[in-house]
């Protein structure tokens, strides 16, 4: 497995809440805790911007992917709303996550709560060559269902 050494940086020091960490010992995502002052309440169709108290710097050549919690999903409706979230190697700010509460019931985000996971990615950088024609293929244009549901 690639190393991917992550450097990161506490936002708010003063708020003791856990730092991102794998909870299993072959998970592949990192949880991201909400960094809040005092509960917030989502009704149903809300969404906001959570903060996590982190800011980190990736090697080059890596992202982190903002994923859901399938748990929080399941149970409560919660999703992100850019799912996957990306974290560029360049970006230096906090990372935020989306969530919105697509269930029925309000939603209270307690400070602290795991709100997220967050998986690292190595990623290619293309470059694009124009061309007149592309080349052939069986499916050509068929797409979005075109071999039937
Ligand atoms: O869920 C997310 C998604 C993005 N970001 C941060 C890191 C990322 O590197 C930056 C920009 O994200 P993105 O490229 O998705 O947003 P954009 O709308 O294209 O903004 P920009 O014009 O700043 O690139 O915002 C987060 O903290 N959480």
């Amino acid at each position: 497995m690639n190393r991917c050494l992550v450097k990161f940086r506490r936002v708010r020091p003063g708020h003791g809440i856990p730092l991102p960490c794998y909870m299993t010992q072959h998970a592949a995502g990192m949880d991201l805790c909400a960094v809040l002052d005092e509960e917030i309440t989502l009704l149903p169709g809300e969404r906001r911007l959570i903060p996590t108290g982190i800011a980190i710097s990736l090697p080059d050549g890596f992202e982190a992917q903002i994923r859901p919690r399938s748990g929080l999903a399941l149970k409560h409706g919660i999703a992100l709303v850019n799912s996957p979230g990306t974290i560029d190697p360049d970006y230096r700010g906090e990372i935020g996550v989306i969530i919105i509460n697509h269930g029925t019931e309000p939603f209270v985000v307690r400070p602290g709560e795991r709100i997220a996971q967050m998986v690292f990615a190595p990623f290619v950088r293309a470059e694009l060559s124009e061309v007149a024609e592309l080349d052939d293929t069986a499916r050509g244009a068929g797409g979005f269902g075109h071999t039937g549901t």
